[in-house]
Parts: C-alpha cells; structure tokens; sequence
C-alpha cells in the first residue's frame, strides 16, 4: 500500500513539473488567451477545427479570432492540469480511507488539494480577468508550490522516519529562510514574464538605461485595465520590474552559497552533501541561462528551460528542509 501510493505520489511530482512547464509555454509563447473562456475553448471541450463548429465559436466569441495553435496550447495544458487535479484528489481520497491502517501525511494531501482547487480558479480568472499581472504571478506561484508539496509529500512517503521531535533547528530555520528569499525571486520572475518586462532590458549585466531605473515606478501598478496582454506598464516601470530580478538573484545567490558553506561543512552524510551541492549545481546553471537569455534575446525554449530550473531549485530546497527535518543519516 505504502509502496504504491509512494510511486503515484512520484508520478505526481513529475506530472506536476509538466504541467508547470506547459504553463509557462502557454504564457511565453502568448498563448494564454488561446481560448478566450473556461474550462472550456469557445464554448467546445476541445478547440473547434470543424467548419461549422468554427462558425458557432466565431458567432458567440465575435471579438476574439480563433487563433488553432494558441487554443491547442492553451488546451493542453488545461488537460494536463485537469489530470494532475483528479491525481491529487486520488492520493487525498486514499489518505483519508486508509488513515488507520498505514500512517499517511493526510493533513498535507488536504492542504494539496485546497491549492490545486484553488489554482483552477486562478487558472479562470487568469482568462476572465484578461491575463491581469497579479493572477498571472499568483497562478504561476501555484504551480510551483503544488510541485513543492508535492515532492514533500513523495520525500515523506518514502522514509520510514520520523520527524525531529526536539525544537526547530538552527539549520533548518536558515534553510527556511533561504527558501524565503528562493520564494521571493520566483515571485520576481513571475512579475517580469506577467508584464512582459523581458525585452525592457537588454544589456549586461545591467540594463541598458539605468538613469530610467527607479524605485518608486515600481509601485506603478497594472490595474484597471480590460486587457493586460503584451502588458500595460511605461517602460522605465518595465525596465525597474526587470533589473529588480536580477538583483534579487544576486541576493538569492549569495543567500544559498552562504547556506550550502555552512551546512556542507557541518555535513557528514554523503547524502546530505550531494543534496548541497546539487542546489549550488542548479544555482550556477539558473544564473548561466538567465544571463544566456537576455544575450540571446529572449528565446522561447531556453525562457522554458529557466522556469524548469526554478522549479528544479525550489524542490531541491524543499529536500534539504526535509533530509534536515528527518534527519536523514546522521545529516545534521
Ligand atoms: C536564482 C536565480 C533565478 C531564478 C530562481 C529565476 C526564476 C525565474 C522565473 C520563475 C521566471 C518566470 C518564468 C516564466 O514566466 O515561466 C523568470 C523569468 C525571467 N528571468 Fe529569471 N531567475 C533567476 C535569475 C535570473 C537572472 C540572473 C536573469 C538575467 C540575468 C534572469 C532573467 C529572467 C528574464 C529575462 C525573465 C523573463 C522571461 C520572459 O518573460 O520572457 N533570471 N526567472
């Protein structure tokens, strides 16, 4: 039982890091108004390709053209989702049913499904609402932190351990504050790709007209408007949206070094040593291909790539909480 629920919980995760990619693909490549209701497209369960089912779609939606390759993007990552949804519901039904007989993490499989319910709706609105900023970064945040539960979950179903009973570790609060900061330049990211703030700044390693670069433009909000796609801020707000992420990068960077010094050099399990020195491995790739992505101008599929390693980085923090939580080997 224990053994089959720890390969679907894995399942999940990898699910979970698909749909979070065909998220980003939806929202990079523009594709988010592909269809412009939901759940369905034009009001069909799939896009409409038929000459006549076109005509019905056309006649209810007359603003929007049906565009066949954004509705087929924005489509199939509904599906994916859809799938993912009914998946964490399962291994929720199943912690609940067998909460007796084998001790599963049924609060954290609830919690996992008030988000992915949550997340549905953030996925609505982000249609209804236009592609408005703040439910683009929140929806982007909820994929990611459903992948965070989710290798939780799969971390805890395959230990035998338990937890740490004594008081909260001094390392496992400074990973937690790591996290934090972690959390914080995704966000960032998020809100670059919302306002599609990329192409505001271009140089290297900082933007090319620093003197339009200030701090209060970026409390120039993107609210009130009925569409908010290809984004509605002025350029000096875009251009500040965007170097603030590479700032907080090197905040973030400094952060996990200063962390994975510390903790490598009280580790004495193998396992915990390559769980550090695989989060500094992610780091210094994510650093390689943000910059790599404004050299080369924004390409679709390395920006992908970027949102992979982001969440790539996050799980791995999120596997150091727990090997320092369960004390996994003599770890910590
Ligand atoms: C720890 C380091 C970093 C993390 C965790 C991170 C994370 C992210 C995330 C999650 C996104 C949103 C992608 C999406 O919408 O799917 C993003 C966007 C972006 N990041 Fe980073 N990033 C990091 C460092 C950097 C650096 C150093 C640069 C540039 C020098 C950079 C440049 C960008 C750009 C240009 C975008 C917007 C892409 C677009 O909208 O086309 N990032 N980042």
């Amino acid at each position: 039982m224990q053994y089959n629920y720890r390969k679907i919980a894995l399942f999940g995760c990898l699910l979970a890091a698909v749909v979070v990619t065909l998220g980003a693909y939806t929202r990079l490549s523009n594709s988010g108004l592909g269809c412009p209701d939901w759940p369905g497209c034009y009001g069909f369960m799939s896009v409409p390709t038929l000459a006549e089912d076109v005509l019905v779609a056309q006649s209810q939606f007359p603003e929007s053209e049906i565009e066949h390759e954004k509705a087929w993007i924005e489509m199939i990552h509904r599906y994916f989702a859809a799938i993912l949804g009914l998946l964490v519901l399962f291994l929720c039904v199943i912690a609940i049913r067998y909460k007796r007989e084998s001790p599963l993490p049924t609060k954290l499989v609830c919690l996992l499904t008030l988000l992915i319910l949550f997340q549905g709706a953030l996925g609505m609105w982000t249609v209804t609402m236009n592609l408005q900023p703040f439910i683009v970064m929140g929806h982007l945040l909820g994929g990611f932190s459903i992948l965070s539960l989710l290798s939780l979950l799969y971390f805890r179903v395959a230990t035998s351990l338990s937890p740490l009973a004594d008081k909260v570790s001094h390392r496992f609060k400074m990973v937690l504050f790591v996290l934090g900061i972690l959390v914080i330049q995704i966000a960032l990211g998020g809100w670059v790709a919302a306002n599609y703030a990329a192409p505001h700044c271009t140089g290297l390693p900082a933007c090319n007209n620093m003197e339009l670069f200030s701090i209060n433009s970026l409390f120039h909000l993107p609210i009130g408007q009925e569409n908010y796609e290809y984004g509605v801020l002025p350029f000096e707000t875009r251009l500040s949206i965007h170097f603030v992420h590479r700032f907080w990068a090197l905040v973030t960077s400094i952060a996990i070094f200063v962390m994975a010094i510390k903790l490598y050099a009280l580790a004495t399990s193998t396992t915990f040593k390559y769980a550090i020195l695989w989060v500094v491995a992610l780091l210094i790739i994510q650093l390689s291909v943000g910059a790599a992505i404004v050299y080369l101008q924004f390409p679709l599929l390395l920006t992908l790539f970027h949102n992979f390693m982001a969440a790539m980085l996050l799980t791995s923090m999120v596997r150091l909480c727990f090997l320092i939580k369960y004390r996994c080997g003599e770890a910590v």
